[in-house]
């Protein structure tokens, strides 16, 4: 087992981040991406590990499909820009960030309202509160984006909690999308039971995989999108190993983050052709550019920081071992 940490810098603010970090797992099979974002906790980033392993060891299901559809992602910038965005995507779907903070809803609107001129009418679009919005923002606000969208295709995250999910659900006629509410392993059961949402994103790196979700995805009865954490082309794979391997897929994939970054780890990065990602033969699936591991490692002061933070999210994985070795550098 190998060890590479790398640093990109990101194009636009997402999520609060400008500079992605990570680390790149390689074994004899190939890479896995493991890229935790800084602030979680070790418990937190434990089954982000796993998701690595299962790629660094090539231990993904067979694909069903050989391209996967992708939404253009548009961050909450203004119309203008929300609209050469959409243009320059090339995707039939978007999926536009709106409720950034220190935004109005007039912003979103427009954003929205540009959003659409530039897909056409045919295409689909998509909206990303992450929770931002109390119950009544949220059935107050989405009957104007539904319409200033010329139709939403579902509503991600419009509230922080799965109940208040539940409740939005069932004062709006948009669909609902869970994502934050799907992050450990137990989630799922709980936004299916609880009837909260009408599509389920899974996100591979925090649910622990690519067997694991197709695990979930069988057993949570919703249709499901597959979305980034904002990897590298790496970690990308093993979403689009995921959104291959499900036996149904009806919505565009949120995969198209590679953009986001000013620089990536493959040597033919994860971008979308006419909407789609290519489906890699594993292996060997995505291969890594020697170098840009070069051009992009980390300062001898973040590889410190991944190589104990690593080590200590090993600690908590010893059914790992066998795999992750004792020397983690
Ligand atoms: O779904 C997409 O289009 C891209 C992925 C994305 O939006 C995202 C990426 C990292 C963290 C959170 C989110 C999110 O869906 O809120
Ligand atoms: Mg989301």
């Amino acid at each position: 087992m190998r060890v590479h940490v790398w640093s990109v810098p990101m194009r636009t603010r997402f999520r609060g981040i400008t500079v992605r970090e990570g680390v790149l797992l390689e074994t004899e099979h190939g890479f896995g991406e493991w890229s935790p974002f800084l602030e979680y906790p070790p418990e937190v980033a434990a089954p982000w590990l796993r998701c690595a392993v299962e790629a660094a060891s090539g231990d993904w299901p067979a694909p069903v499909r050989d391209r996967v559809p992708v939404n253009v992602t548009v961050p909450a910038v203004d119309a203008e820009r929300a609209h050469a965005i959409t243009r320059a995507g090339g995707c039939a779907t978007a999926k536009v960030k709106v409720a950034d903070p220190g935004q109005t809803l007039a912003d979103d609107l427009a954003r929205v309202e540009a959003v659409r001129d530039a897909l056409g009418p045919d295409g689909r679009l998509r909206i990303d509160v992450n929770g931002l919005w109390s119950v009544d923002e949220a059935v107050a606000a989405i009957p104007l984006l539904d319409r200033a969208a010329g139709g939403l295709e579902y509503v991600e995250q419009p509230c922080a909690d799965v109940e208040e999910l539940a409740l939005v659900r069932r004062r709006v006629d948009v669909p609902i999308a869970a994502d934050e509410s799907i992050r450990r392993a137990e989630d799922p059961y709980r936004v299916r039971d609880l009837e909260a949402a009408d599509v389920a994103v899974l996100k591979v790196q925090p649910l622990g995989g690519v067997g694991a979700c197709l695990r979930i995805a069988e057993e949570i009865g919703l249709p499901v999108v597959v979305s980034s954490a904002l990897e590298s082309s790496v970690g990308i794979a093993a979403g689009v190993a995921l959104a291959a391997a499900l036996p149904e897929l009806e919505h565009a994939c949120g995969l198209a983050t590679v953009q986001l970054l000013t620089d990536d780890l493959a040597v033919e990065p994860m971008l979308p052709v006419d909407g789609f990602l290519p489906v890699r033969p594993t292996p060997p699936g995505v291969v890594v550019d020697p170098e840009a591991l070069l051009r992009l490692a980390a300062t001898p002061d973040r590889v410190a920081h991944w190589q104990a933070r690593l080590t200590e999210v090993a600690a908590l994985l010893p059914d790992l071992a066998p795999v992750l070795g004792q020397d983690l550098s």
